[in-house]
């Protein structure tokens, strides 16, 4: 570091002396950032380079507040928010997440595609994967395929599929060591090396996925020359399609989103002898900014539409599926026609919208079909299952909805007790209407409950209930 600092080392040095900073991001599938700072509970104040995300006081525990569990938000460390930040996403796009768990980009993606387009959210690991999974559902993304597969597999499936790339790639952490000291003795077991290596295959096969003219950013939270310059300069010489471009919005989107990019640094084309066009790249150091170290790429691949050999598969993609022999039981119809966004059940049976393996039902997004042969956690939204005389809806679908989504709710105040008892999975006594009540926090759902004279039975998901 000293090396690669020279005067301001000592700067950087200090600040391992300084506290991290604890981040939460608002989930805007569910709220504004400004009705988000109305109702927010602790103490928030604004990152400066993201338009919903804010510090929070590191004594408090936003993870231990109801509104957690109604996905309002996602702890996040500052700087992590920023490479999904900067991914110009938009509803209806095709995304890919190929490195994702925990999720901490994935939530973002999904909520920038508001519901519309595709989400593909991957990890290697399948442990990490289900915790990816838990984050998606939590997050009320009905749009996502979470799946848990190697980029090599994965870009025999997509090629050229989509509009836009996260790699959020495995790297050694060294921007991290602040705020997660464990993360030096993975460097010191596997040091830079091992995972430059791995990055370079990664990139490669991403790449390999995205469409002529689509984007891709590059992240890591790490210092290493080569994992970061050093790979996208691999990537420039083994793919010339692809070019570096500025990632940070122009000073009337700044404007509009009231950010700004105070102490953000660039890339050093010269740590790696690499092309001028690193310039582009960020770099963001825990000294000159509230957050901890991190590296973006923003990289475009260039657009074929001249070249007669192009075949644009992606007008394939969109087309609706033959139609298909799916029958749901009359309970289902009848459940899902009570729910607004599902009410016109007919239509997403003629668009083929549903699916279903052993009597549990999926919502496809829309123009997708499911994929077979890869190992997938989930295809779309979960719906419930169909039980004999009965439909039971799922966690992922209460959460997926707003409260005026259904026709009977149980409204409940963030500081009752009862909120944390219907969390913890008992049984309450409350007033309501007998039968099946989704049941919310100040008006944002957390779950479903079947009201029988004034005792609740408790459908919280019992692998979610508070601890
Ligand atoms: C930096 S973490 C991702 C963090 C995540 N994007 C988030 O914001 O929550 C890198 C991830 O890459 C995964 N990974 C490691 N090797 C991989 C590979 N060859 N292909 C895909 N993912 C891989 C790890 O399991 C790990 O979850």
């Amino acid at each position: 570091m000293r090396n690669l600092l020279g005067d301001e080392y000592e700067e950087y040095l200090k600040c391992y002396d300084k506290p991290h900073f604890g981040g939460i991001r608002v989930n805007t599938l569910k709220i504004s950032p400004e009705e988000f700072e109305n109702l927010c509970p602790f103490s928030i104040k604004k990152i400066p380079w993201v338009s919903n995300g804010y510090y929070y006081d590191i004594n408090d525990q936003p993870a231990r507040h109801p509104y957690y569990y109604a996905g309002l938000y996602y702890i996040q460390e500052p700087s992590a928010m920023t490479p999904a930040s900067l991914l110009p996403v938009k509803p209806g796009e095709k995304v890919l997440d190929l490195c994702a768990a925990p999720g901490g980009k994935s939530t973002e993606l999904g909520a920038k595609l508001k519901g519309k387009g595709l989400l593909v959210s991957n990890d290697i690991s399948s442990s990490r994967a289900k915790a990816l999974l838990k984050n998606i559902e939590l997050f009320g993304i009905s749009n996502a395929f979470v799946i848990s597969e190697s980029p090599n597999k994965l870009a025999e499936y997509f090629p050229e599929f989509f509009d836009k790339i996260l790699v959020d790639a495995p790297c050694s952490g060294e921007g991290m060591f602040r705020k997660s000291p464990s993360i030096m003795q993975n460097w010191e077991q596997y040091g830079v090396d091992y995972y430059n290596k791995l990055q370079k295959e990664i990139i490669i096969h991403a790449a390999r996925m995205l469409k002529p003219g689509g984007m891709m950013l590059y992240s890591t939270c790490t210092f290493s020359p080569e994992e970061n310059e050093g790979t996208i300069a691999f990537l420039l010489k083994e793919c010339p399609e692809f070019h570096v471009v500025e990632a940070l919005p122009d000073a009337e989107e700044r404007q509009r989103l009231g950010v700004s990019y105070d102490g953000f640094d660039f890339g050093k084309p010269e740590w790696v002898n690499g092309p001028e066009e690193l310039k582009h790249c960020l770099r963001l150091w825990p000294h000159k900014i509230n957050g901890e170290g991190h590296f973006i790429a923003l990289l475009k691949k260039d657009d074929k539409t001249n070249d007669l050999n192009f075949d644009d598969t992606s007008k394939e993609d969109r087309k609706i599926p033959p139609k298909s022999k799916i029958s749901l039981s009359d309970e289902t119809v009848e459940f899902l026609k009570r729910i607004k966004p599902l009410s016109d059940v007919d239509i997403l049976l003629k668009q083929n919208r549903f699916y279903i393996q052993q009597d549990r039902v999926y919502l496809i997004p829309e123009g997708f079909e499911e994929k077979k042969g890869l190992r997938t956690l989930r295809q779309g939204l979960f719906l419930g299952e169909m039980k004999k005389n009965r439909f039971e809806p799922s966690q992922a679908l209460a959460m997926a909805l707003k409260s005026s989504d259904y026709d009977q709710i149980i409204d409940l105040k963030s500081d009752n007790q009862d909120v944390i008892k219907y969390l913890k999975c008992e049984t309450l006594t409350t007033e309501g209407r007998d039968g099946l009540n989704l049941v919310c926090v100040d008006g944002y759902p957390l779950g479903w409950g079947k009201l029988n004279k004034n005792v609740l039975k408790n459908m919280y998901l019992p692998g979610w209930r508070w601890m």
